[in-house]
């Protein structure tokens, strides 16, 4: 593991271990194991960026589940265009059902309001947001359904684990953090 990194030219210094993701990541599963119980829910990502965090949550939730994924796109370097450029792919059938939505990081919270809104309207049982990073100030207005959060971080631009600057450094196993 490297503590100064580079990503298309820009400087980047270690933020979060990948250990440390993996603890925080057992203990969110244990929290679902017991929450859903019984439930079936339908876990869906928020591609592309949450991948690496559905892949390895998956492996620490041992009830019955099903997955699914929603492609979203509004981001362009580490700027948030404030308005949704693309959605796609929601799973239909969410009647009734218990819907957990999966994000890497909830940061205007623009992408999971606009999510929300799709998925209420397929009136399912239950909807909660899982993160694995929230960014508390950069929030525009307030997410009740954002029940498990991995880690709460400052208003600074994060790259690796998922997350990309410029489409790059989402192959990084650690999390990065702008310098
Ligand atoms: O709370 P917000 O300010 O809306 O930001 C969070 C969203 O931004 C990122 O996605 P992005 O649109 O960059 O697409 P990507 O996942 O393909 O990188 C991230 O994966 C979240 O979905
Ligand atoms: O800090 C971030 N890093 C990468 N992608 C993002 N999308 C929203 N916030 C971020």
């Amino acid at each position: 593991m490297m503590n100064k990194i580079q990503v298309d030219g820009k400087s980047f210094e270690i933020f979060l271990e990948n250990e440390t993701i993996s603890k925080r990541i057992r203990l969110i599963g244990i929290q679902l194991n017991v929450d859903y119980e019984n439930r079936c829910p339908i876990l869906i990502g928020v591609l592309n960026g949450s991948f690496v965090f559905m892949a390895d949550l998956l492996k620490e939730v041992h009830i019955a589940c099903e997955i699914g994924f929603i492609r979203i796109k509004s981001y362009e370097g580490t700027e948030s265009s404030g308005s949704i450029k693309e959605a796609f792919g929601l799973p239909d059938g969410l009647e009734n059902r218990d819907v957990l939505i999966i994000e890497d990081i909830v940061d205007t919270g623009l992408t999971l309001e606009y999510i929300l809104e799709k998925v209420k309207a397929q009136n399912p049982a239950s909807v909660q947001v899982c993160s694995l990073l929230f960014k508390p100030m950069a929030l525009k207005s307030p997410i009740p359904e954002l029940t498990y959060v991995g880690f709460e971080i400052p208003n600074e631009f994060v790259v690796g684990y998922g997350l990309d600057y410029n489409d790059l450094g989402r192959n990084l196993k650690d999390i990065y953090r702008a310098v």
